[in-house]
């Protein structure tokens, strides 16, 4: 479980998270919207100690994060906005290979994960690829594959879907539902509802630092326009 209590995050004068208190049960996929500068990107940052509360409180599993960092990392696994600047090694196998290493499993264990996580992604078979070589979206999927590939009981992505095509973003969403029935929670930070309305069973939206809306996607809905959260599915597409 991650939970957070009356979790406060500043920057000089900005309150970013203003009291926010919320669980995350095991096995839970949420999504978390809001405006842009909501506080969303600084709330899951939390959730694995890349940032200090200014008061309140961040457990994972039943631990304080500030505790024990490691173990706070290892439990909830994290992608970013930016994940194409996350690849460390030079092939896209080694690259998703990189975190299960650091974990000292053994090398079959290590093959079972980096195939499974590049399949999830659509990127089965790639392994030897430099990832000089990939197109933005696929160093986005990589990134992906990198955090599935630790397994880690929580995984958070943060606007996961900018770059992916749709067969990609359909790939990973099919495989997050996978793992939420498997017990790992999921949360998705986006502005972009489409599809993942379908997918998870809680969405939260912040506004201006608070957490407005804690509710089950249908209830949500309704309050999706006052938050400036477009609803895809209601509004239709974009031009
Ligand atoms: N490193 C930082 N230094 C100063 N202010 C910051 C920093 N990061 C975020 N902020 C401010 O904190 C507030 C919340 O930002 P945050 O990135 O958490 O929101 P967000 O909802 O994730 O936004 P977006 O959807 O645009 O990514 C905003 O006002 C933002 O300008």
């Amino acid at each position: 479980m991650i939970r957070t209590d009356d979790l406060v995050h500043r920057y000089d004068d900005v309150v970013a998270v203003d009291g926010v208190s919320v669980s995350i049960d095991d096995g839970e996929c949420v999504v978390v919207a809001g405006a842009n500068g909501s506080g969303k990107t600084t709330l899951v940052r939390h959730f694995n100690g890349l940032l200090e509360p200014d008061a309140g409180a961040v457990e994972v599993n039943g631990r304080a994060v500030g505790d024990d960092l490691v173990a706070a990392r290892t439990a909830v696994g994290m992608v970013f906005q930016e994940p194409r600047d996350q690849l460390v090694a030079a092939t896209v196998g080694a690259d998703v290979a990189f975190g299960p290493e650091n974990l000292g499993l053994d090398r079959t264990e290590i093959d079972r994960r980096v195939e499974t996580a590049l399949s999830a992604v659509n990127l089965a078979g790639r392994e030897k690829q430099p990832v000089t070589d990939l197109s933005g979206g696929e160093r986005e999927r990589v990134a992906i594959a990198g955090a599935l590939a630790m397994e880690p009981d929580h995984l958070v992505l943060d606007e996961p879907f900018t770059g992916l095509d749709a067969p990609a973003r359909e790939s990973v969403l099919d495989r997050l539902r996978a793992l939420a029935a498997e017990g790992t929670s999921v949360v998705i930070v986006t502005h972009d509802l489409r599809d993942v309305l379908a997918l998870v069973g809680r969405v939260l939206v912040m506004a201006d630092g608070e957490l407005v809306v804690d509710d089950d996607p249908e209830s949500a809905r309704a309050s999706l326009p006052r938050y400036d959260v477009r609803d895809p599915d209601r509004d239709g597409p974009r031009c």
